[in-house]
């Protein structure tokens, strides 16, 4: 299992080009599966979680070819993809294949719509809450289709196609609404969809969609509206900047000091997480292309902050502005609404040093003079970036375990970092 070996204390300096996101590449990826024609996707990040849903895919039928590669990068960076749905082979997505990543599960609204029925296992993922998936099923009910949970598999029939009507949701829920939007798009009739998640994500997947020949509006807004069309053709879509990825270096730089400039990305994407990195006294300069951060000299201040659906503070950045706070003057308090289990990276960025507290949904981060290398371990993708986050302002070394978290969402994570002066390696053992 690979280890990642971080030796802290540099300042990080230079520019960092930010991938194609992963929680928009997957669902698009996701969306093939509605049409027989080609769906080509741009700046697919290079991820573990890219290459299981390609495997996903493949399991029901869908061909895929690769091509295009940003000049003057190296075989690993975000790349071209072509999908061909051409035929669906199977309508089942067994357990051994859903449970590695929650997303996988998601493949119900377009194999429900296209082919009238889908038998699904419940999905797994990340360990940050039971995460269940209610929501999805009440949903598609309303849009006619009939649900039985049996031995571990949900399955949807919808014999006669996916029918117009009305869904609020009780809660925001960014995958139910991805869901609901892809089985809507071939519906017959109009859905409503009220209380929507509003992320960027679910934007660049109507743009998709409705370049296939889809009709959404309101994406992006909290009621979505779609008039189901007969069927959709194939288009070319590129995958938006990670504004995840964004953020995380941006609070990088913000602990080690240092001037970086994010390229490939826009602020826009993350304004009110790049408010709070500015409000603990970071610069932060949205440039043509990207975001500059530099904080040069005087200490970050100490910044509270609470999690919330877009456009408040993201969750998949809650851990990383943890680390950050480890080392502000003062005391910060974070409490993450989202999760109820996302706060796995208390206990091991304690073994670097820092002074947190948890009281029910709320961390209080205690600001320590400094951070000191240890051995770690990555618990889920978000909270093993906050620790190498943290192990780059740290003195000495540190050692990530498990990094196979990382893979599934930070591509070329060590180039990036290397390339701005950071002394960070991968270790094979
Ligand atoms: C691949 C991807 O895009 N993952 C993101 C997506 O996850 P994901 O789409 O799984 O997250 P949701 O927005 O669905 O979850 C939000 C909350 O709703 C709850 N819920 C959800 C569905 C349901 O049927 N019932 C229910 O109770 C969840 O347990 C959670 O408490 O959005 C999350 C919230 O921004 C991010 O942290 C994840 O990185
Ligand atoms: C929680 C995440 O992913 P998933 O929803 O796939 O578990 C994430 O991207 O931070």
């Amino acid at each position: 299992m690979d280890q990642i070996r971080i030796v802290g204390g540099n300042r990080l300096n230079g520019v960092i080009p930010i991938s194609g996101a992963k929680n928009a590449a997957l669902p698009l990826m996701i969306s093939s599966l509605l049409t027989d024609d080609t769906l080509t996707l741009e700046n697919v990040p290079h991820l573990a979680d890219v290459e299981r849903l390609i495997r996903i895919l493949g399991n029901h039928g869908v061909d895929y070819s690769v091509n295009g590669r940003r000049e003057s990068q190296g075989a690993g960076y975000s790349r071209t993809i072509h999908f061909t749905a051409r035929h669906i082979v199977t309508t089942t997505a067994p357990y051994d294949l859903v449970s590695k990543m929650r997303a996988s599960f998601w493949v119900i609204g377009p194999l429900v719509a296209r082919m009238g029925e889908a038998k699904v296992s419940l999905p797994g993922g990340c360990a940050i809450g039971t995460r269940p998936v209610d929501l999805f099923i009440d949903g598609l009910k309303t849009l006619g289709v009939d649900i039985d949970i049996d031995g571990g598999y949900v399955h949807a029939r919808a014999p006669k196609g996916i029918q117009g009507g009305h869904y609020e949701f009780p809660k925001v829920s960014v995958g139910a609404t991805h869901v609901l939007m892809m089985a809507a798009a071939l519906a017959n009739g109009a859905v409503e969809i009220s209380n929507a998640a509003r992320e960027p994500e679910v934007v660049n997947l109507a743009e998709c969609l409705n370049a296939m020949g889809a009709r959404i509006s309101g994406a992006g807004t909290s009621h979505i509206v779609i008039e189901g069309v007969q069927s959709l053709s194939g288009a070319r879509h590129r995958v938006l900047p990670d504004r995840i990825e964004t953020g995380t270096y941006a609070m990088a730089v913000a602990m080690t000091g240092g001037d970086v400039t994010l390229e490939d990305t826009s602020a826009s994407l993350l304004e009110t997480a790049l408010d709070s990195v500015r409000a603990a006294g970071v610069e932060v300069t949205p440039t043509n292309s990207g975001v500059r951060i530099s904080r040069n000299g005087a200490g970050l201040e100490a910044v509270d902050v609470t999690t919330d659906p877009f456009p408040g503070f993201p969750t998949d950045l809650q851990a990383q502005f943890m680390a950050m706070m480890t080392k502000a003057k003062g005391t910060s308090q974070i409490t993450e609404t989202i999760f109820e289990n996302r706060f796995m990276h208390v206990q091991e960025l304690a073994r670097l040093g820092a002074d947190i507290s948890l009281s029910g949904q709320t961390a209080t981060v205690k600001g320590v003079g400094g951070l000191k290398g240890a051995q770690v371990m990555a618990t889920d993708l978000r909270a093993s970036v906050s620790l190498v986050i943290a192990a780059l302002a740290a003195e000495g070394e540190t050692v990530v375990n498990r990094v196979y978290h990382l893979d599934r969402g930070f591509e070329r994570l060590e180039e990036k970092l290397t390339r701005c002066g950071a002394e960070v390696e991968r270790l094979s053992v």
